[in-house]
């Protein structure tokens, strides 16, 4: 079984930058531009968040449905990568010069019906709603057509169901924000975190 890289999504906190740096995660994601998430980050938290992450691990700037004005804005908050639910308008993809990863939420309103654009070098499978730990049906997506890009496997996962969807998905990435977060919901828990990483890299 190929071993996927980890993203660790939903940062908010200087103490999850520290855990995702301690653990080697691969992809860091901070939600920004969108009031309805409880991880929804000011501009000038997610400029912090960016600036303590530094360079060693890819910084996901994550979105819903941006405008140009805010892609523009997060290229010059020092994000690696444009994460995008929602709409993703040819305007808006044209005025970025970031890479994108493409997020569908599957059984949600999305229409799963993947754009093809240069920029875009992974497609994200995610829950019917993003951030909220429930899972989509694996085996109705086996056969999605990644167009030689890259796949996130996001939605829902935990320590104990990953080795199982990286069995059914052959992701390139996994993706985590609920499971690994502390149960008062502020900030994430380093036992999670640790667990999940084991996990996923752990041979066999
Ligand atoms: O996390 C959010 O609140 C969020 C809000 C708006 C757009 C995207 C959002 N999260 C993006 C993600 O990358 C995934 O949904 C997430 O990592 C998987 O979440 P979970 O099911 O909680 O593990």
């Amino acid at each position: 079984m190929k071993i996927p890289e980890i993203k660790i999504c939903g940062l908010t906190t200087m103490k999850d930058v520290r855990l995702v740096l301690k653990y080697k995660a691969e992809y860091a994601g901070v939600v920004m531009f969108c009031e309805k998430s409880r991880r929804n980050n000011t501009m000038e938290n997610a400029w912090k968040l960016a600036a303590s992450l530094g360079s060693q691990i890819q910084k996901v700037a994550v979105c819903e449905s941006p405008t140009r004005e805010q892609v523009q804005m997060i290229e010059h908050m020092g994000y690696d990568i444009l994460q995008v639910h929602g709409e993703l308008g040819r305007d808006v993809l044209s005025a970025t010069s970031l890479p994108v990863f493409r997020a569908y939420n599957v059984g949600g309103s999305d229409e799963v019906q993947p754009e093809r654009s240069d920029k875009i070098i992974a497609y994200v499978l995610d829950g019917a709603v993003a951030g909220s730990g429930e899972k989509f049906e694996w085996n109705d997506m086996k056969s999605f057509d990644r167009d030689g890009k890259k796949l996130v496997l996001a939605g829902g996962l935990t320590a104990d169901n990953v080795r199982e969807g990286i069995r059914v998905m052959a992701p390139d990435i996994v993706d985590v924000s609920s499971y690994v977060e502390r149960k008062s919901g502020e900030g994430k828990d380093e036992d999670k975190i640790r667990k999940f990483v084991e996990r996923v890299r752990e041979n066999g």
